[in-house]
């Protein structure tokens, strides 16, 4: 990997709560939940020229480079801004993939965000988040970057800032298929909506665990694990599991005391993303180098 490029936050998410409130005529689900950022994830970066070529030069096992969101990605606003530009992209994965952390989605996410930067062609956040919706669902959150209550099919996205806290994420190594459990006759689908306001996390659930861990026993085995801790709950649709503790050494303590082969991390919750920090950063550089050459 390129030690002088900018490295490009691609973070986590974890569902605080996720309610199923009914299902459309198109089969797409109504849903409330509360994305939390995470300061903890994956990273790019990125070589932007004009070759009109968008290149991966680090794959990822098991993914071809024309099926990897971050070349979907590329190829999307590429072709969206009509823009000859192309890059070459570096990716350090350390997210668990297919876990509902939404490494993907971040992923692309961030792809958008700094070519839209690199490329100087000037797309709002908003019709980012519009093109990140044809990649996935939990794309427009990731452009957004804010730690935010969601209503609709999970695009309609409202900042909803969460007091700090740390969580310990762990994966239990199961694939789950989200079209599987959201075509699920058991899935419960008539949770009534709340109010963004009155959110609290005891007062809100996962409707899609019970389910996940009926059929994945090592999902329950996880969640059971992390019970003893602290109050613990699947996000998404699985498979990864999280606690949430008010410290940082709480949440450590917990991790050690769990079986050495346990696939975890902790991470702090935030408000706003480092990517989008990051973005404020360099885009604050770019004004003040800009006025110096005027
Ligand atoms: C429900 C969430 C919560 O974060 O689950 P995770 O993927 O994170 O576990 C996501 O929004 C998922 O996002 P993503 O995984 O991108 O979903 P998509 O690719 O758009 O959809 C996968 C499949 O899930 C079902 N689906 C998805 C979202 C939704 N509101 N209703 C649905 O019924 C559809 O069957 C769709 O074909
Ligand atoms: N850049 C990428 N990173 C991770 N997964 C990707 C990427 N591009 C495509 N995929 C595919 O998307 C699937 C879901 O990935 P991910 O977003 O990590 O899951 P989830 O939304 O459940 O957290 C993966 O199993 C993989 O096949």
């Amino acid at each position: 990997m390129p030690s002088k490029l900018t490295r490009w936050p691609a973070p986590a998410k974890l569902n605080l709560f996720l309610h199923i409130l009914g299902r459309r005529s198109d089969g797409y689900h109504q849903l409330q939940s509360l994305f939390q950022m995470l300061d903890y994830g994956d990273s790019l970066q990125f070589s932007a020229d004009n070759s009109g070529q968008i290149s991966l030069e680090t794959s990822i096992a098991g993914v071809p480079n024309e099926d990897n969101l971050i070349v979907r990605a590329a190829k999307l606003l590429q072709q969206y801004a009509q823009t000859s530009q192309g890059a070459r992209i570096w990716l350090h994965k350390t997210l668990p993939m297919g876990g509902g952390i939404g490494g993907g989605s971040s992923n692309a996410a961030t792809t958008l965000v700094a070519l839209n930067y690199y490329w100087q062609l000037n797309l709002t956040t908003d019709q980012l988040a519009e093109l990140g919706l044809q990649l996935g669902a939990d794309v427009p959150v990731f452009v957004h970057g804010q730690t935010a209550f969601a209503d609709g099919v999970g695009e309609q996205l409202k900042a909803l800032p969460q007091p700090e806290r740390y969580y310990l994420v762990v994966t239990p190594d199961v694939h789950i298929s989200t079209a599987e459990v959201f075509g699920h006759p058991q899935l419960p689908r008539n949770t009534q909506p709340i109010a963004p306001e009155h959110y609290h996390f005891e007062d809100t659930h996962n409707d899609c665990q019970e389910l996940v861990c009926q059929r994945h026993p090592l999902v329950a085995k996880a969640l059971q694990a992390l019970l003893e801790y602290a109050p613990s709950r699947m996000t998404g649709t699985g498979a990864s599991v999280f606690a949430v503790f008010p410290r940082r050494d709480q949440a450590e303590q917990a991790l050690q005391s769990l079986p050495a082969s346990t696939r975890g991390f902790i991470a702090k919750g935030v408000n706003c993303s480092p990517l989008i920090r990051l973005l404020q950063q360099l885009t604050d550089s770019r004004v003040q180098s800009d006025s110096r050459t005027q």
